[in-house]
């Protein structure tokens, strides 16, 4: 059975309460590449910002609404009518209007009364109508509001012309149970739930709330937001489309790519086991796990990974079993025995016991010494230099031998790390245009003689690899992973050719 009726509207606040996340802000520029992307997924109603805030904030408002986006344009405005001149002037299609309507907000931080505040919230809404904006009335903190004061604000504003209603548990504290109670008094106009996720209720309560009579959800793409932030766009989106099986119009496999330009735009790194969009949420490690993904993926996962966008990854580790052991080798066009195959899996959980991440490169190693391979590198490293101080741009160079030829090459970069991986790559851009994809320093403990695990992820033809470098000295153990890597995936593709 159905829980929800109709498809529920979809508007989203990354660009305003996502914004709200202490240290983020967002140039204008920034501002309309998001917006883009989430009216091009089918988003119904983009919140971009303040409008009241800044003068760049006004700048990307304009921006945006300029550029004819599908979705419906809003902006944040308080009861205040410079903040709603500022919306119709800067070409906002909508205001969500918000009022404060617990009287802990009306008394303390406000230091007025409950009449004052529903009059200033209904000359408000017909100001803003006046100035031909769509109204979105919204209760700040309405979940600890006295429901019967709400009630008569939301009547008396759907009266002078609120074309919406919002409903907000600006602090998290809503229940399901609370939601499903209140929301329904509520549903006199289109009802729109804002949560947030102080306590980790944001989704649950934005489904029952929905499931109570609201027609929109308020989410933020990564769950941004003041303090926990908000509920996730991705997670309220695929709960819908899968445990609920509502069609929301959102184009799923857009949502990673979505996702990691909101997290690049806004330096707030995706927790690794963050739901849907964390780098861990359709990896796999376990050996009963990826034995059970590798006979059938449903076995271990609720989705597949395609439909957001994404591609399923089995590492390897000390949890490992030996059917991931064996399709990783396989992949990498290893045939081997089972005897074989049982001795690299004891190294690979060895390894993992150290405390290291198994990479593609440390397979190969063990695999090569395993099966007494042996094999020529394409490159070797004849010598490195790195210059960097306070006064100096930081510059390397490098010389390497690639396939027997004396290579040198040198870069500046962002520090000593950066330029020798640049002038690294320049050195075999002849033999094959390798990218570096991540790059990742293990915590170093210790002092500051210690050991630094460098794991780096290189692409090149569309192939992935990962390795790692070892050392006390980073420069060294990045120019490490960085060699280690580019051999396997030169080597590769000279195995190829045969
Ligand atoms: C739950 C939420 O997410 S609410 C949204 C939060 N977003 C923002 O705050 C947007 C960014 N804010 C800003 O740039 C600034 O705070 C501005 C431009 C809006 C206001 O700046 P200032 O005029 O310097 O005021 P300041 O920030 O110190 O205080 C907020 C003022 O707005 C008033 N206010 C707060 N909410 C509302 C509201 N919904 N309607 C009307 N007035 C309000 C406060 O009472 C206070 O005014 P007062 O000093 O006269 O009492
Ligand atoms: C308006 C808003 O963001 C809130 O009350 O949480």
């Amino acid at each position: 059975m159905a829980l929800f009726v109709n498809r529920p509207r979809i508007l989203d606040t990354t660009l305003r309460d996502g914004e709200q996340t202490p240290g983020v802000s967002l140039k204008p520029e920034d501002k309309l590449s998001i917006a883009t992307l989430l009216s091009d997924i089918g988003v119904d109603v983009i919140e971009v910002g303040s409008a009241a805030a800044s003068d760049g904030e006004r700048e990307s408002l304009r921006l945006i609404s300029d550029t004819g986006l599908k979705a419906e344009i809003c902006t944040f405005v308080r009861g205040v009518k410079l903040d709603i001149d500022y919306a119709a002037d800067y070409g906002a299609d909508s205001v969500h209007l918000v009022i404060p309507v617990s009287d802990l907000h009306i008394e303390k931080k406000l230091r007025k009364d409950r009449e004052y505040v529903t009059k200033m919230a209904w000359d408000s809404v017909e100001y803003a109508k006046d100035r031909g904006l769509i109204v979105e009335l919204s209760g700040e903190d309405a979940s600890r509001a006295d429901p019967e004061y709400l009630l008569n604000l939301y009547a008396g504003g759907v009266e002078r012309g609120a074309d919406r209603l919002c409903f907000c548990d600006t602090v998290g504290v809503l229940t399901p149970e609370r939601a499903a109670e209140l929301l329904p008094q509520y549903c006199i106009a289109p009802l729109s739930i804002h949560c947030h996720n102080d306590l980790g209720m944001g989704l649950a309560t934005t489904l029952a709330g929905l499931k109570a009579g609201a027609t929109c959800a308020h989410v933020t793409v990564n769950g941004l937001g003041e303090r926990a932030g908000n509920t996730p766009l991705e997670d309220l989106v695929m709960s819908l489309e899968v445990l609920y099986g509502l069609d929301t119009g959102i184009n799923t496999e857009e949502i990673y790519h979505l996702s990691t330009l909101v997290s690049r735009l806004t330096r707030v790194p995706l927790p690794t086991n963050k739901s849907i969009v964390g780098e861990m949420a359709f990896t796999h490690e376990s050996g009963i796990h990826a034995h059970g993904i590798l006979r059938d993926s449903a076995t271990y996962e609720p989705i597949s990974p395609e439909l957001v966008g994404r591609k399923r990854r089995i590492l390897l580790g000390k949890h490992s079993g030996s059917a991931s052991v064996e399709a990783a080798l396989s992949e990498m066009g290893y045939i081997i025995e089972p005897r074989q195959l049982q001795e690299i899996v004891a190294r690979v959980k060895k390894l993992g016991d150290d405390g290291k991440r198994v990479t593609d490169s440390d397979l190969h190693a063990i695999a090569e010494a395993v099966l007494d391979i042996s094999c020529t590198p394409v490159i070797r490293m004849k010598q490195y230099t790195t210059v960097s101080g306070n006064s100096v741009m930081p510059t390397a160079s490098v010389t390497l031998f690639v396939n027997g030829d004396e290579i040198t090459q040198a870069s500046t970069g962002a520090g000593p790390v950066d330029a020798v991986i640049m002038a690294l790559r320049k050195a075999v851009q002849d033999v094959g245009d390798i990218t570096l994809e991540e790059y990742h320093v293990d915590a170093i403990y210790g002092g500051t003689d210690a050991l630094v695990d460098v794991t780096v992820t290189l692409r090149k033809d569309g192939e992935l690899i990962t390795s790692r470098g070892a050392r006390t000295d980073i420069v060294m153990a990045s120019v490490e992973a960085m060699i280690s890597g580019m051999n396997r995936l030169l080597r590769k593709r000279d195995e190829d050719r045969g």
